[in-house]
Protein backbone atom coordinates (compact mmCIF):
# COMPACT_ATOMS: atom_id res chain seq x y z
CA UNK A 1 0.00 0.00 0.00
CA UNK A 2 1.28 3.55 -0.95
CA UNK A 3 1.17 5.93 2.01
CA UNK A 4 2.61 8.67 0.60
CA UNK A 5 2.48 10.51 -2.73
CA UNK A 6 3.66 6.88 -4.52
CA UNK A 7 7.54 7.10 -2.97
CA UNK A 8 6.95 5.58 0.32
CA UNK A 9 5.91 1.83 -0.04
CA UNK A 10 4.95 -0.09 3.58
CA UNK A 11 4.42 -3.96 3.71
CA UNK A 12 1.00 -3.10 4.81
CA UNK A 13 -1.89 -4.63 2.73
CA UNK A 14 -4.31 -3.48 5.67
CA UNK A 15 -5.77 0.78 5.29
CA UNK A 16 -8.04 3.62 6.69
CA UNK A 17 -8.54 5.97 9.36
CA UNK A 18 -7.68 4.97 12.85
CA UNK A 19 -10.18 2.76 14.03
CA UNK A 20 -11.66 1.90 17.31
CA UNK A 21 -12.40 -2.01 17.64
CA UNK A 22 -14.91 -3.04 20.20
CA UNK A 23 -13.35 -7.05 19.20
CA UNK A 24 -10.08 -6.19 20.25
CA UNK A 25 -9.18 -6.70 24.35
CA UNK A 26 -5.87 -5.27 24.31
CA UNK A 27 -4.32 -1.54 23.09
CA UNK A 28 -1.41 -2.63 20.51
CA UNK A 29 1.93 -0.75 20.85
CA UNK A 30 2.86 0.40 17.26
CA UNK A 31 7.02 0.54 17.90
CA UNK A 32 8.28 2.41 15.40
CA UNK A 33 11.77 2.46 14.25
CA UNK A 34 13.44 4.76 11.88
CA UNK A 35 16.59 3.49 10.45
CA UNK A 36 19.58 4.27 8.18
CA UNK A 37 21.79 1.54 8.19
CA UNK A 38 21.38 -0.50 10.65
CA UNK A 39 21.89 -3.71 9.66
CA UNK A 40 23.84 -5.11 12.25
CA UNK A 41 21.78 -3.46 15.03
CA UNK A 42 18.12 -4.45 13.83
CA UNK A 43 18.56 -8.15 15.03
CA UNK A 44 19.47 -7.83 18.88
CA UNK A 45 17.13 -5.06 18.75
CA UNK A 46 14.25 -7.16 17.02
CA UNK A 47 15.09 -10.02 19.02
CA UNK A 48 14.88 -8.17 22.42
CA UNK A 49 11.45 -6.62 21.19
CA UNK A 50 10.22 -10.21 20.55
CA UNK A 51 11.21 -11.23 24.17
CA UNK A 52 8.58 -7.66 25.22
CA UNK A 53 5.83 -9.31 22.92
CA UNK A 54 5.84 -12.29 24.65
CA UNK A 55 3.55 -10.55 27.34
CA UNK A 56 2.79 -7.05 25.05
CA UNK A 57 1.04 -6.47 22.05
CA UNK A 58 3.39 -5.34 19.83
CA UNK A 59 3.99 -4.62 16.08
CA UNK A 60 7.27 -3.31 14.81
CA UNK A 61 7.62 -0.75 12.00
CA UNK A 62 10.54 -0.60 10.28
CA UNK A 63 11.26 2.90 8.39
CA UNK A 64 14.25 2.25 5.94
CA UNK A 65 15.19 5.20 5.04
CA UNK A 66 17.00 4.48 1.62
CA UNK A 67 19.87 2.44 4.04
CA UNK A 68 22.58 0.75 1.36
CA UNK A 69 23.24 -2.12 3.86
CA UNK A 70 20.70 -4.46 3.76
CA UNK A 71 18.40 -2.92 6.68
CA UNK A 72 15.30 -3.42 4.43
CA UNK A 73 15.97 -7.37 4.10
CA UNK A 74 16.61 -7.80 7.91
CA UNK A 75 13.15 -6.38 8.51
CA UNK A 76 11.94 -8.65 5.82
CA UNK A 77 13.64 -12.07 7.54
CA UNK A 78 10.87 -13.22 9.87
CA UNK A 79 11.37 -12.69 13.20
CA UNK A 80 9.88 -15.60 15.21
CA UNK A 81 7.05 -13.94 18.04
CA UNK A 82 7.26 -10.82 16.65
CA UNK A 83 5.05 -8.87 13.95
CA UNK A 84 7.19 -6.82 12.13
CA UNK A 85 6.32 -4.18 9.00
CA UNK A 86 8.38 -2.39 6.59
CA UNK A 87 8.24 1.20 5.10
CA UNK A 88 10.51 1.99 2.71
CA UNK A 89 11.98 5.29 1.22
CA UNK A 90 13.83 4.30 -1.87
CA UNK A 91 16.39 7.64 -0.98
CA UNK A 92 17.37 8.62 2.19
CA UNK A 93 14.90 11.46 2.95
CA UNK A 94 16.04 12.10 6.71
CA UNK A 95 15.39 11.44 10.47
CA UNK A 96 12.05 13.83 10.13
CA UNK A 97 10.95 12.13 7.19
CA UNK A 98 11.61 8.34 8.12
CA UNK A 99 9.53 9.71 11.60
CA UNK A 100 6.39 11.24 9.54
CA UNK A 101 6.04 7.88 7.23
CA UNK A 102 6.60 5.79 10.37
CA UNK A 103 3.56 7.81 12.08
CA UNK A 104 1.23 7.87 9.03
CA UNK A 105 1.80 4.35 8.66
CA UNK A 106 0.64 3.41 11.89
CA UNK A 107 -1.95 6.12 11.98
CA UNK A 108 -3.15 4.16 8.98
CA UNK A 109 -4.13 0.84 10.74
CA UNK A 110 -4.04 1.43 14.20
CA UNK A 111 -6.74 1.74 17.07
CA UNK A 112 -7.72 5.02 18.62
CA UNK A 113 -6.68 2.72 22.12
CA UNK A 114 -3.61 1.88 21.10
CA UNK A 115 -0.15 3.47 21.29
CA UNK A 116 2.75 4.60 19.33
CA UNK A 117 6.58 4.34 20.52
CA UNK A 118 9.44 5.92 18.39
CA UNK A 119 12.86 4.31 19.18
CA UNK A 120 15.92 4.30 17.98
CA UNK A 121 16.54 1.45 15.78
CA UNK A 122 20.81 1.33 16.45
CA UNK A 123 20.16 -1.05 19.89
CA UNK A 124 20.81 2.08 22.17
CA UNK A 125 17.22 2.02 23.77
CA UNK A 126 15.70 -0.86 26.13
CA UNK A 127 12.52 -2.08 24.87
CA UNK A 128 12.01 -3.30 28.41
CA UNK A 129 10.67 0.05 28.71
CA UNK A 130 8.25 -0.17 26.51
CA UNK A 131 5.82 -1.81 29.51
CA UNK A 132 6.87 0.98 31.65
CA UNK A 133 6.15 3.94 28.84
CA UNK A 134 2.31 1.73 28.66
CA UNK A 135 2.16 2.20 32.03
CA UNK A 136 2.58 6.10 31.85
CA UNK A 137 -0.12 6.43 28.95
CA UNK A 138 -2.53 3.88 31.04
CA UNK A 139 -2.52 6.27 33.94
CA UNK A 140 -3.42 9.20 31.95
CA UNK A 141 -0.11 11.02 30.25
CA UNK A 142 -0.60 11.36 26.46
CA UNK A 143 3.03 11.80 25.57
CA UNK A 144 5.59 10.08 27.97
CA UNK A 145 9.68 10.76 27.18
CA UNK A 146 12.34 8.46 28.18
CA UNK A 147 14.52 10.95 29.43
CA UNK A 148 18.48 11.32 30.02
CA UNK A 149 17.65 14.28 32.68
CA UNK A 150 15.43 12.90 35.43
CA UNK A 151 16.58 10.75 38.41
CA UNK A 152 17.82 7.53 37.43
CA UNK A 153 18.45 8.87 33.89
CA UNK A 154 21.93 8.41 32.12
CA UNK A 155 24.11 8.81 29.35
CA UNK A 156 27.35 7.87 30.75
CA UNK A 157 28.28 5.74 27.92
CA UNK A 158 27.59 8.38 25.24
CA UNK A 159 30.87 10.47 24.07
CA UNK A 160 31.39 13.26 25.56
CA UNK A 161 30.33 15.91 22.60
CA UNK A 162 26.90 13.86 22.37
CA UNK A 163 26.37 14.34 25.55
CA UNK A 164 27.54 18.15 25.52
CA UNK A 165 24.77 18.75 22.41
CA UNK A 166 21.69 16.71 24.26
CA UNK A 167 22.45 19.04 27.65
CA UNK A 168 23.01 21.90 25.94
CA UNK A 169 19.77 21.68 23.47
CA UNK A 170 18.11 20.51 27.01
CA UNK A 171 18.82 23.43 28.77
CA UNK A 172 18.52 25.59 25.75
CA UNK A 173 14.40 24.37 24.99
CA UNK A 174 13.67 24.01 28.69
CA UNK A 175 14.36 28.17 29.01
CA UNK A 176 12.58 29.18 25.31
CA UNK A 177 10.10 26.58 25.20
CA UNK A 178 8.93 26.13 28.78
CA UNK A 179 6.59 22.92 27.38
CA UNK A 180 5.38 21.51 31.09
CA UNK A 181 6.74 18.30 31.93
CA UNK A 182 9.44 18.23 29.57
CA UNK A 183 13.29 18.07 30.39
CA UNK A 184 14.77 16.05 27.62
CA UNK A 185 13.45 17.61 24.32
CA UNK A 186 15.42 15.46 22.21
CA UNK A 187 15.02 12.21 22.87
CA UNK A 188 14.49 9.32 20.45
CA UNK A 189 12.69 7.18 22.69
CA UNK A 190 8.93 8.38 23.44
CA UNK A 191 5.37 6.66 23.45
CA UNK A 192 2.14 8.87 22.18
CA UNK A 193 -1.16 7.94 22.72
CA UNK A 194 -2.68 7.86 18.84
CA UNK A 195 -5.70 9.62 19.79
CA UNK A 196 -3.84 12.62 20.08
CA UNK A 197 -1.37 12.05 17.47
CA UNK A 198 -4.25 11.57 14.95
CA UNK A 199 -5.73 14.65 16.49
CA UNK A 200 -2.43 16.77 15.71
CA UNK A 201 -2.39 14.69 12.09
CA UNK A 202 -5.63 16.16 11.33
CA UNK A 203 -4.78 19.43 12.28
CA UNK A 204 -1.28 20.17 10.66
CA UNK A 205 -1.68 16.96 7.97
CA UNK A 206 1.63 17.11 5.60
CA UNK A 207 3.54 19.21 8.23
CA UNK A 208 3.06 17.61 10.95
CA UNK A 209 6.92 17.11 10.74
CA UNK A 210 8.50 19.40 8.10
CA UNK A 211 12.30 18.65 10.07
CA UNK A 212 14.56 15.90 7.92
CA UNK A 213 17.36 16.04 10.69
CA UNK A 214 17.31 15.22 14.85
CA UNK A 215 15.51 18.17 15.52
CA UNK A 216 12.02 16.93 14.16
CA UNK A 217 11.83 15.61 17.77
CA UNK A 218 11.92 18.98 19.02
CA UNK A 219 9.04 20.15 16.44
CA UNK A 220 6.72 17.37 16.97
CA UNK A 221 6.26 17.94 20.93
CA UNK A 222 5.78 22.04 19.88
CA UNK A 223 3.19 20.74 17.06
CA UNK A 224 1.34 18.82 19.69
CA UNK A 225 1.15 21.87 22.06
CA UNK A 226 -2.26 23.14 20.37
CA UNK A 227 -3.80 19.73 22.01
CA UNK A 228 -2.40 20.49 25.28
CA UNK A 229 -1.02 16.90 26.17
CA UNK A 230 -0.58 15.70 29.89
CA UNK A 231 3.46 14.88 29.64
CA UNK A 232 5.42 12.68 31.80
CA UNK A 233 9.36 11.71 31.66
CA UNK A 234 10.69 8.27 32.70
CA UNK A 235 14.18 7.49 33.21
CA UNK A 236 16.42 6.06 30.27
CA UNK A 237 19.97 4.57 30.56
CA UNK A 238 20.99 4.91 26.77
CA UNK A 239 22.84 2.09 25.94
CA UNK A 240 25.51 3.44 23.90
CA UNK A 241 27.77 0.65 24.97
CA UNK A 242 25.55 -1.62 22.55
CA UNK A 243 26.18 1.18 19.45
CA UNK A 244 27.75 -0.08 16.65
CA UNK A 245 29.72 2.33 14.45
CA UNK A 246 29.11 6.41 14.90
CA UNK A 247 26.21 8.17 15.05
CA UNK A 248 24.56 9.71 11.70
CA UNK A 249 24.27 13.31 14.45
CA UNK A 250 25.92 15.64 12.22
CA UNK A 251 26.14 18.33 15.17
CA UNK A 252 27.51 21.48 13.55
CA UNK A 253 23.99 21.27 11.22
CA UNK A 254 21.96 19.50 14.06
CA UNK A 255 22.43 23.05 16.10
CA UNK A 256 21.65 24.97 13.22
CA UNK A 257 18.50 23.17 13.23
CA UNK A 258 17.37 23.37 16.73
CA UNK A 259 18.52 27.27 16.61
CA UNK A 260 16.22 27.87 12.85
CA UNK A 261 12.90 25.75 14.87
CA UNK A 262 13.34 27.76 17.51
CA UNK A 263 13.40 31.25 15.49
CA UNK A 264 10.85 29.67 13.04
CA UNK A 265 8.33 28.65 15.69
CA UNK A 266 8.70 32.49 17.39
CA UNK A 267 8.50 34.32 14.12
CA UNK A 268 5.54 32.40 13.12
CA UNK A 269 2.23 34.20 12.71
CA UNK A 270 -0.77 32.64 14.56
CA UNK A 271 -2.58 29.97 14.46
CA UNK A 272 0.24 28.65 12.82
CA UNK A 273 2.87 28.96 16.28
CA UNK A 274 2.72 25.97 18.03
CA UNK A 275 3.42 27.69 21.19
N1 LIG B 1 15.38 6.70 8.88
C1 LIG B 1 16.45 7.41 9.24
N2 LIG B 1 16.92 7.19 10.44
C2 LIG B 1 18.01 7.86 10.80
C3 LIG B 1 18.66 8.79 9.97
N3 LIG B 1 19.71 9.28 10.65
C4 LIG B 1 19.69 8.66 11.85
N4 LIG B 1 18.67 7.80 11.92
C5 LIG B 1 18.27 6.91 13.00
O1 LIG B 1 18.11 7.66 14.17
C6 LIG B 1 18.49 6.89 15.28
C7 LIG B 1 19.52 7.65 16.09
O2 LIG B 1 20.61 7.97 15.25
P1 LIG B 1 22.11 7.87 15.71
O3 LIG B 1 23.02 8.21 14.63
O4 LIG B 1 22.30 6.54 16.33
O5 LIG B 1 22.19 9.06 16.78
P2 LIG B 1 22.53 9.01 18.34
O6 LIG B 1 23.79 9.72 18.54
O7 LIG B 1 22.42 7.62 18.90
O8 LIG B 1 21.28 9.86 18.90
C8 LIG B 1 21.11 10.10 20.27
O9 LIG B 1 20.94 11.51 20.48
C9 LIG B 1 19.84 12.09 19.76
C10 LIG B 1 19.81 13.61 20.00
O10 LIG B 1 19.88 13.89 21.38
C11 LIG B 1 18.55 11.43 20.22
O11 LIG B 1 17.46 11.93 19.43
C12 LIG B 1 18.64 9.92 20.01
O12 LIG B 1 17.47 9.30 20.54
C13 LIG B 1 19.85 9.38 20.74
O13 LIG B 1 19.71 9.53 22.11
C14 LIG B 1 19.02 5.55 14.72
O14 LIG B 1 17.99 4.61 14.79
C15 LIG B 1 19.37 5.89 13.28
O15 LIG B 1 19.28 4.79 12.39
C16 LIG B 1 18.13 9.00 8.68
O16 LIG B 1 18.63 9.79 7.86
N5 LIG B 1 17.01 8.29 8.37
Amino acid sequence: MTVDEGDVRTTSERGGPARSDARRTHARAHVVLPAYNEAASLPPLLRRLAEVALTEQLTAWVVDDGSSDGTDEIAKAGWPGLDVRLVSHPVNLGLGQAVQSGLRAVLAEAAQEDVVVVMDADDTHDPELIRVLRGEIAAGADVVICSRFVDGGDDATAPPLRRLLSRGAAVLFRRVLRVDGVRDFTSGFRAYRVSLLARAAGHWGERLIEERGFACMVELLLKLRHCRPVVAEVPLTLRYDRKQGPSKIRIARTVGQYLKLLARDRLAPAPYRAL
